[in-house]
């Protein structure tokens, strides 16, 4: 089997998607046309060309404006439903899916409109194909540690439908340390933690993020190479990085995929993973980043199956359920 076929046959497990990150260009402008919003574009490929940007912060301006389009219950299960389309497509078997609340208690929709839409389409997807679906609830950490507060207190009828709490949004100026009280909270409740650390930021916030947060993944995570200590840290607690190729590049964290540092990761003996962060603003899907990588720094087997492999490690199934997966990867290379 050629690599590419491997890519897209191989059962996987992505663990950094952002929901919101995941609106079709299309359903944005049906939605806008259907709740009557004027979109600052004339079309479809307007939206589409409009995705340029030279940092996270000119990303995430449009992608919280995108946003706006989703206002009832049914919009958000039509956002869910297309991701776990794609999912189904490209042979995602388990996905651990990133939510954004505040992006919609802003703009007065509340959880009683979003989960019921998102739970709906996760047990179709469930029902229909067996998938495996967790749920993140992400803190925008360009709001206040009380904002988050009053966001996981909203959540509580919620709270066994969600399996982790994160921290995403503009890095630089908001470290970890500002969610200290929050987290220790979260960690109480017995939620699993993760956090962009060291996407935009610097390797410090990785380390916050470890020792302050207690996080069990990093997100991103790309810019612990500057500092030997912390890679030595990851190393030894196998503390997974959930990598996102094209993001980086879209966002230009590096300049050209030749520069990625993935494979020196994984080299260096991290627990790396791929994703796709928010795969219809970046220019692809999980499959897309696979595809990425090999072209600009060419993939072996062994490589690809490692990263499979570690995709379904530094999940949050049980261990049972990751040694299932594991076998099936392996006899899909056999
Ligand atoms: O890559 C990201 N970084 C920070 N916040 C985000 N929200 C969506 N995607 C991202
Ligand atoms: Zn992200």
């Amino acid at each position: 089997m050629t690599l590419s076929s491997l890519i897209s046959s191989v059962p996987k497990a992505e663990l950094h998607l952002h929901i919101e990150g995941a609106l079709e260009p299309s359903l944005m402008w049906s939605l806008a046309a259907k709740h009557n919003i004027t979109l600052p574009y004339k079309n479809v490929a307007q939206i589409e060309a409009a995705y340029q940007f030279s940092n996270l912060q000119s990303f995430l301006d449009i992608y919280y404006a995108g946003a706006s389009v989703l206002l009832d219950e049914d919009d958000f299960f039509a956002l869910m439903w297309s991701y776990l389309c794609k999912c189904k497509e490209e042979n995602i078997v388990h996905t651990e899916i990133m939510f954004d609340p505040q992006t919609h208690t802003e703009r007065g929709i509340g959880y009683d409109i979003f989960m019921p839409g998102f739970l709906r389409a996760i047990d179709k997807a469930r029902q229909q194909w067996g998938m495996s679906v967790k749920l993140i609830l992400s803190f925008l950490r360009h709001l206040s540690e009380q904002e988050a507060f009053d966001t996981l207190e909203q959540a509580k009828p919620y709270y066994r439908y969600i399996d982790a709490v994160g921290l995403d949004s503009s890095e630089k100026g908001h470290p970890p340390v500002k969610f200290r009280r929050v987290f220790a909270q979260v960690r109480r409740l017995g939620f699993r933690i993760v956090a962009h650390a060291g996407e935009e930021g610097p390797a410090d916030y990785i380390w916050q993020a470890i020792h302050t947060l207690g996080v069990d993944r990093i997100d991103h995570g790309v810019r612990c190479l500057e500092d030997p200590e912390l890679v030595a840290l990851l190393k030894k607690r196998q503390i997974p990085l959930t990598v996102c190729p094209l993001s980086n590049l879209k966002l230009k964290v590096i300049n050209d995929m030749r520069q990625h540092s993935l494979f020196a990761l994984m080299d260096k003996g991290l627990l790396v993973t791929v994703n796709s962060d928010d795969p219809t603003y970046f220019g692809g899907y999980l499959n897309r980043n696979f595809e990425a990588l090999d072209a600009a720094l060419g993939m072996n087997k062994n490589q690809l199956q490692a990263l499979v492999i570690n995709s379904f490690k530094a999940s949050f199934l049980s261990e049972d359920e990751k040694t299932h997966w594991i076998k099936e990867v392996n006899r899909h290379f056999a």
